[in-house]
Order: C-alpha cells, then sequence, then structure tokens
C-alpha cells in the first residue's frame, strides 16, 4: 500500500471515480450481490472508466466496449493476467485451476508453477490453452454433435417425465455433456458422483472467490495463522476444501486414463490429449476439471434464462416455434444442426438471451503486467481491470428497453452489435475457450424445445398466470433464479415425435 502511495507521481492522472477511504479504500462501496448495477450506475456519474481502490489495488472498471477492445483485446498481451486469490490459490488447492492463476506468483503455487520463471508461466498456461482450444475449438464441433444430440434428446424425455424438476434436468443436462466430452463419463442420475465432487468443491470455492471477500484477501499474513489459533476457523475449513479440490481434479482424471489402458475409453477430451505428442498429464488432468467447472453453470444459464423468456414472451415463443415448423414440415421431425442457417430468429433469440441475461456479468477480471497510459489516466503494472458486460449490455443509448427481451432487436437496428464478440465470454487471451460447445448445446435444446414443449405460467386456483417479474441471482456466473412454470407437450404428434427421437 505504502509502495503505490509512494510511486503515486505517475505520468497521467487516475480516472475519476467514488472517494474512498484510507487503507480500505472503496471496498465499502462495492455491493456484494450484483455490483454491476452499482458499476452502472456510478458509469453515469464518473463516466466510462471509473476507479476504485480496494485495499491498495488499483481497479479500473471498465464500461465502454470500444477501451475493453483497447485494453484487454489488443493490449491483451499485458493485460491478461489474473488478480491473486490467495484463499482459493494458496489454502484451497485449487493451484492447479489454469483460469484463475496470475502469471507472477510463480513462488507461491504447487507442483507446476513452483519456482517457476514469468516467462515459463505463460507457457505452461500457453500449453493449457491449446490443449482446450484443440479439442473445443469451432471446426471439431462436429463431431461433438453426436453427445450433444443425446444429452439433448435425455434432457426432453426427462422434461416430459417432470417438468416441475426442470431446474436439475438443466443442470444435469450442461453437466452431463461436459463430463461425456472431457471423460467419457455418462451421468445417469442427478446424484451422479463427479458431479458431486465438482459441486462440493466449487461450492466452497465461490464462497471465496471474490478479491477482498475474506480477511486473508485483505490481510495475506492471516494465511500463516496456525488453525488452532482463535479465530483461523477458516483454516481447517480450507484444508478439508483442498481436499476435495485435489479429488475433483485427480479422480475422473485418473479414471479416464485407467479405462484408456483398458481400452474402454471411447474418444474424448482426455483420449485425445493423451494421444498427442509431448501429453503433459498434469497439464490434461487441470484442464480437462476445468472444463465442467467453467462450463456447467453456464450452459445452463442460457438455458434456464431461455425458459424465463419464453414464459414472460409468448408471442417470442410463437414467432420462434413458426420459424422451426416451417424447417421441419410443421412439426413433423426435430430439427437439427443441418437447419441452423434457415433459423434467423434462433439465433437471434440466443444473441438476445446473452445480453438480457448475461451469465457472466462482469466476464472475469483481467489483471495488467505493465505500467501503461491510456486516454491520459495512468494505469500501473497491477491494474485489475474489470469489464461491465452488464452494463454495456444495458445501456439505453444502445438497446431501447434494455430490460425487455426483444430478439428482433438483433435482426433490426443492433444487428451489428454480436454480444459474442462483445464479451458476453470475454476478451483477449483470456475469451472462453468453450463457447463454441456452450452455444451449440444450448441451440439444440432450443430448438428442440420449441418443437415438442409449449411453456407457459402455470395457473393459480383462481385460473389466473402465476408470473412473477424476471429475476436473476448475484454471483460469478448468474442463472435466472427458481421459478414456477409448466412446460406440456404440444400436440400428442410432439409426443409421440420425442418418443420415436428416444427409443
Ligand atoms: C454460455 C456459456 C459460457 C459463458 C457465458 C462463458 C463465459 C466465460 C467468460 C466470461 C470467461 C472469462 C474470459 C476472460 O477472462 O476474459 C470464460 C473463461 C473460460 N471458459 Fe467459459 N463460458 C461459457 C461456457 C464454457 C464452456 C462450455 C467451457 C468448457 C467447455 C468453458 C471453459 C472456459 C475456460 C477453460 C475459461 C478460462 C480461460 C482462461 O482463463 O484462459 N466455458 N468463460
Amino acid at each position: 500500500f505504502l509502495v503505490r502511495r509512494f510511486h503515486s507521481h505517475s505520468p497521467g492522472s487516475k480516472p475519476p471515480g467514488p472517494r474512498g477511504w484510507p487503507i480500505i479504500g472503496n471496498i465499502r462501496d462495492i455491493p456484494r450481490q450484483k455490483s454491476w448495477l452499482a458499476y452502472t450506475e456510478w458509469a453515469k456519474i464518473y463516466g466510462d472508466i471509473v476507479y476504485v481502490e480496494l485495499l491498495g489495488t488499483p481497479t479500473v472498471v471498465l464500461n465502454n466496449v470500444d477501451d475493453i477492445h483497447e485494453l484487454l483485446d489488443r493490449r491483451s498481451a499485458h493485460t491478461a493476467s489474473r488478480p491473486p486469490l490467495i484463499v482459493a490459490n494458496e489454502l484451497m488447492g485449487w493451484d492447479w485451476d489454469f483460469a484463475h492463476m496470475p502469471h507472477n506468483d510463480y513462488w507461491r503455487y504447487g507442483t507446476l508453477y513452483f519456482r517457476k520463471t514469468h516467462a515459463q508461466i505463460l507457457r505452461i498456461e500457453r500449453k493449457h490453452r491449446k490443449i482446450f482450444h484443440q479439442y473445443f475449438q469451432q471446426k471439431n464441433i462436429p463431431a461433438h454433435f453426436p453427445a450433444i444430440r443425446k444429452a439433448t434428446l435425455t434432457f426432453l424425455d426427462q422434461v416430459h417425465q417432470s417438468s416441475d424438476d426442470y431446474r436439475n434436468h438443466t443442470r444435469q443436462f450442461a453437466g452431463g455433456i461436459l463430463l461425456k466430452l472431457t471423460y467419457d463419463h455418462n451421468v445417469v442420475a442427478v446424484n451422479d458422483h463427479y458431479v458431486a465432487l465438482a459441486e462440493r468443491a466449487l461450492d466452497a470455492l465461490v464462497q471465496v472467490i471474490h478479491v477482498g471477500s475474506t480477511l486473508v484477501e485483505a490481510f495475506p499474513f492471516l494465511k500463516h495463522m496456525p488453525a488452532w489459533f482463535p479465530g483461523a476457523g477458516f483454516k481447517r475449513t480450507t484444508q478439508a476444501c483442498a481436499q476435495w479440490a485435489k479429488e475433483l481434479r485427480d479422480m475422473p482424471f485418473q479414471q479416464a486414463k485407467r479405462d484408456s489402458f483398458s481400452g474402454s475409453l471411447q474418444p474424448c477430451f482426455v483420449s485425445d490429449a493423451l494421444a498427442r505428442e509431448g501429453a503433459d498429464e498434469d497439464i490434461i488432468a487441470n484442464a480437462a476439471a476445468l472444463a465442467y467447472l467453467a462450463g456447467s453453470d453456464t450452459t445452463a444459464s442460457i438455458i434456464l434464462s431461455f425458459i424465463l423468456a419464453m414464459l414472460h414472451y409468448p408471442e417470442v415463443q410463437a414467432r420462434a416455434r413458426r420459424e422451426v415448423d416451417l424447417v421441419t414440415s410443421d412439426g413433423t421431425r426435430l430439427p437439427d444442426f443441418e437447419d441452423r442457417s434457415s433459423l434467423p430468429y434462433i439465433d437471434a433469440i440466443i444473441a438476445e438471451l446473452l445480453r438480457w441475461a448475461i451469465p457472466t456479468p462482469l466476464a472475469f477480471p483481467h489483471v495488467s503486467e505493465k505500467d501503461d497510459v491510456y486516454k491520459g489516466y495512468y494505469f500501473p503494472s497491477g491494474t485489475t481491470f474489470i469489464p461491465n458486460v452488464y452494463g454495456i449490455f444495458h445501456d439505453e443509448k444502445r438497446f431501447s428497453e434494455p430490460g425487455k427481451f426483444r430478439p428482433e432487436r438483433f435482426l433490426e437496428e443492433n444487428s451489428d452489435f454480436d454480444p459474442m464478440t462483445m464479451g458476453a465470454f470475454g476478451y483477449g487471451r483470456r475469451i472462453c475457450p468453450g463457447r463454441h460447445v456452450a452455444l451449440n448445446a444450448s441451440w439444440l435444446v432450443i430448438v428442440q424445445m420449441l418443437t415438442v414443449f409449449i411453456i407457459s405460467p402455470k395457473l393459480d386456483e383462481k385460473g389466473r398466470a402465476k408470473l412473477d417479474p424476471p429475476n436473476f441471482d448475484s454471483g460469478l456466473v448468474v442463472q435466472p433464479i427458481p421459478f414456477e412454470v409448466k412446460i406440456t407437450p404440444r400436440s400428442h404428434k410432439a409426443l409421440d415425435l420425442l418418443r420415436k427421437a428416444v427409443e
């Protein structure tokens, strides 16, 4: 903190922002829930680039997509590190998670990163991203269609059997696809062992993932307190969590490896990566474990938001269904990937879902590794950049009535605005490598749901529609809060179609 103060004679000024307190800075100004709403309000007061300080860490909230493109895309070579998550990475055993790994703390972390130079860390991180990209990139997606088709039919069947349980079915669908593609693991029940492993470790992680969310993040010396010390109860919790994080990384990978040796492993990320020249098992295990963690709640978020949007906007549902019916001879077959180019309104729905109900409203923070000056503002190395994707996607100047779900906006006035390249999946070197899987899996669910089901409100005892205003939870990944909905087969014909497809 003092060193930063000492160096405050900078070649540029600080951007404007709310006045903070000595030492703690603006920590108390940032709400713990839905902080993007506060950032969006600040943008109206302070402008597109807002400065806050969190315990001496310079932090910049970016509210304009052009600034984000410049700082996080074009200057990505030195704005692609991550904040130091001391509790998660050092105490909770998540040091294998390359998505959250800062580039400069090489002396802190376990095995792969221990005592590595900055250049070596960058190389290791690049290797993680490379094997991820090799398997999940756009041109490989058709190879994943069979798994997506199978999981989609299972999902539709489950929704038909017990539609009130749509939330669990959605989670099982999203997680199931990723475990299948990654480890060739078939999820057959919602209480699947691997899913449980991930949920247990992840639930613990999300409690601590936000920088500044615990005392240790604020005062790193506290991490050295022994577990028996009064007030150090968190150390016992984190010790248990470290074991869960390790099991999550190792158990599914070791099983897939055993299956690979016995010849029973079907093609999947692990088999593909192990077969590559110079395969590094540590890197494969890390990347594989991250696929489920990064991909399941985010993909589930899109599908849950779709159901919510159809519930509240029946005219959108009707128009979408008309479009799908046109290409499937009035719903006499299930739509499939080859129909995609004939369904522009469905693509507009997906774009609008990413805008209206953005699953990652602040993407993920990037940290700079070089002093920089931009628009006269000085950003010292170590500045955290928070892209306010929510604010950009709800900007009234760009989107009329941004709170309304209106896919037409992407066919009309905003046809040049593409949420995929504007930040729904992040920026620069860190852009989400799983986006193609997520988008294709969600697309198939959406078109097939429209063919088979009607989504409508439940009725109360007086026959009135039970509809609460759409609402979303808060967190790193955002989903609609639980809502009641009726999901029923459209007709006998639609039900027969589903039954035949499932058989
Ligand atoms: C709708 C679904 C999804 C959304 C909205 C989403 C969004 C994001 C965002 C915002 C980031 C941070 C990018 C940045 O730092 O600038 C990210 C990173 C990442 N995502 Fe996704 N994601 C989705 C699905 C997936 C899926 C299905 C997978 C796995 C197959 C995946 C794997 C990853 C990984 C590994 C990273 C870390 C990349 C890095 O740090 O270099 N994501 N995602």
